[in-house]
């Protein structure tokens, strides 16, 4: 891959204790929904989802960030953090448009690229964290349950909220909501299509850590790579995967399966009326603010 990399000094003096240090930017010539930023003292990448309003995960951003994770993994980034250029929202899940009234091709390439960018993260050699800054629905919190760490701000939300638009939570989206959620609060949870607040979801240990500001939130995250600075990167990575293996080969067999049974759901008619309406509900509400 065709890689540019910059060098960007960054200022790091607002923020206490810190010595000054520099980032280095990589991105891809065709970037335009992510930044991705390598930090030299602490060798720890950083991806910021960059796509307004609500970085809806669509094909493109899937790709995108499917390829950070590749240049954090060749670069040997001692870890990666995922974060929101946005105030207010980590990422709005699964770009609803990608769903609703699809063209055949692009919706089949849109799942076969999250599958992809989740095992790629879910699998990842090198220590993960989520720093979330904002509200983190859905396809936000499969994300942020990809990885190994997450610490949240106050006031937003998270969970597997599938059922409330009428489309089920894929066995995958689950099986790392379990890793850190007890299975009855999971299956009642997840029913319901509950969101959690920051309060609630750290309380039921889906998120770790509650800081008040992304600054604090990205240090937690630093904080947590940083444990594992004595620790042997191979055996690490062996230990994490013997964790999780099991969901990886899963879905990696029924690859072709997982995508037929998710064309099958939305192609529905009642699911496609249904993300209608609740698309629509979506644009009413943003035209009120
Ligand atoms: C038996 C086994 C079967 C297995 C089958 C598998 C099938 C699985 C299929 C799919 C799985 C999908 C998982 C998902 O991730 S679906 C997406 C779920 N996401 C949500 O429900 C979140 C919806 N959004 C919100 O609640 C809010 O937008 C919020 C994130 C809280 C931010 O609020 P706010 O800042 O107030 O922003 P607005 O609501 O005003 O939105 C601004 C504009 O963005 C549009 N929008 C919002 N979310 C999405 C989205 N996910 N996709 C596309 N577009 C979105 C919204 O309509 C506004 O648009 P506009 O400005 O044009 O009006």
């Amino acid at each position: 891959m065709n890689i540019i990399r910059t060098v960007r000094s960054v200022a790091f003096s607002s923020i206490p204790n810190r010595t000054l240090s520099t980032t280095r930017s990589l991105s891809t010539p065709s970037a335009q929904y992510t930044a991705f930023e390598v930090n030299d003292k602490t060798g720890i990448a950083t991806l910021t989802l960059n796509r307004p309003p609500v970085n809806s995960l669509n094909l493109e951003l899937l790709t995108e960030m499917r390829n950070c994770l590749k240049d954090a993994e060749t670069n040997k980034c001692k870890g990666l953090i995922i974060t929101s250029s946005s105030n207010s929202v980590f990422t709005a899940g699964l770009d609803l448009l990608e769903m609703y009234q699809p063209q055949d091709e692009r919706v089949k390439s849109f799942w076969t690229a999250l599958q992809s960018m989740w095992m790629e993260l879910y699998g990842s050699k090198i220590p993960t964290a989520a720093a979330i800054n904002g509200h983190a629905p859905a396809g936000g919190c499969l994300i942020a349950t990809a990885c190994e760490y997450r610490v949240m701000l106050p006031n937003f939300t998270i969970g597997l909220n599938e059922t409330l638009i009428g489309i089920v939570a894929p066995k995958w989206f689950v099986s790392a909501f379990l890793n850190v959620v007890p299975r009855r609060v999971a299956e009642q949870a997840i029913t319901q299509g509950k969101l959690f607040t920051t309060a609630e979801a750290h309380n039921v240990g889906l998120v770790d850590d509650v800081v008040n500001t992304k600054e604090e939130a990205i240090a937690k995250c630093e904080q947590f790579i940083g444990s594992f600075k004595n620790v042997n990167p191979y055996a690490r990575a062996l230990t994490k995967q013997q964790f999780r293996i099991k969901e990886l080969q899963e879905l990696e067999q029924q690859r072709e399966k997982d995508l037929q049974i998710f064309l099958g759901l939305i192609m529905q008619p009642s699911v496609q009326k249904a993300m209608g309406i609740y698309l629509e509900g979506l644009k009413k509400k943003s035209k009120k603010q």
